[in-house]
């Protein structure tokens, strides 16, 4: 598995150091973890398994898309893992801005120029979707599949949690959080914050704990911290990314949340441009 770059193609900015010097350093950053999977909905431990989303799951991630559909999103990142591609497509159909969000297919060099976009007008309406599996859920070891009642019960209720939740406790053959963290916050630093620096608003759709990891360190936390931190499926939260740090701004309750475009002049500016937009179109 190798890590997948930017597709300047359909990139925003072809060249982020380049663009550093003309946006702002402002940018919003939301993090979702998918909607609920068919593994969720069975209790089974999942991991790296690609399972799809469930009825309730799609319906989670548009209730999400309703709540962000005010927010402007540059780039997409997603795991390589179907549940969260489903949530970051199903979410962006909601948006108010209407770009068409494109999976940049960077797993061959075939597949990178097979799915190019040869008109700049429609490369300007689309948003760059780029799957990492860098992103997906920690790898679960020999615990996929198997039930987290039932293993609770043959294992003991202390050893499960120490599994689940301890921070560098690996479950058999699979990895810790803190083995997770490795390579999500490393994609992090390394691909997404250029990205937030360079002024890009991002999306990041992916899994309970690659976005513990990832929000463990946004938000500083320490090893003691994380273990409580739980995240439900299909709920949006928003960071803004100012002056190279992170204010997390919670979860946006609905799409004309007054508080959330209030957070920033440029948050604010772009709600009140969507608005416009939509006067022209409904007059
Ligand atoms: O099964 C999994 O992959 C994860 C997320 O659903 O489980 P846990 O609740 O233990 O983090």
């Amino acid at each position: 598995m190798t890590s997948v770059t930017h597709n300047t193609l359909l990139s925003p900015s072809k060249n982020i150091t380049e663009n550093t010097h003309k946006k702002s350093n402002e940018a919003a950053l939301i993090l979702i973890r998918h909607g609920e999977s068919l593994w969720n909905e069975k209790n089974l431990f999942t991991g790296c398994v690609d399972v799809p989303l469930t009825e309730k799951g799609v319906e989670e991630a548009i209730e999400a898309g309703k709540r962000i559909s005010n927010i402007p999103i540059d780039v997409i990142y997603t795991s390589s893992l179907i549940r969260a591609q489903m949530t970051a497509m199903l979410a962006m159909i909601q948006h108010r801005r209407k770009k068409v969000p494109i999976i940049l297919h960077n797993e061959s060099e075939q597949a990178k120029i097979w799915s190019q976009v040869f008109s700049e007008e429609t490369k300007n309406q689309s948003i760059p979707v780029i799957p990492a599996w860098e992103l997906n859920e920690r790898m679960y070891g020999e615990l996929q599949g198997l039930n987290k009642q039932e293993t609770a019960e043959r294992y003991g209720k202390q050893q499960v949690h120490e599994w689940r939740r301890s921070y560098d406790i690996p479950p058999p053959k699979g990895e810790s959080l803190e083995m997770c963290a490795e390579r999500a916050v490393a994609y992090f630093e390394d691909n997404i914050e250029p990205k937030l620096a360079a002024g890009k608003n991002v999306m990041i759709a992916a899994h309970g704990n690659s976005l513990r990891s990832i929000i463990m360190y946004l938000d500083k936390l320490t090893c003691q911290e994380v273990i409580s931190l739980e995240l439900s499926t299909g709920i949006p939260l928003l960071y803004i990314f100012k002056d190279g740090k992170f204010i997390k701004r919670g979860s946006p309750v609905g799409p004309t949340e007054a508080g959330v475009y209030a957070y920033t002049k440029r948050l604010a500016q772009y709600r009140q441009k969507l608005d416009e937009n939509s006067e022209i179109i409904c007059s």
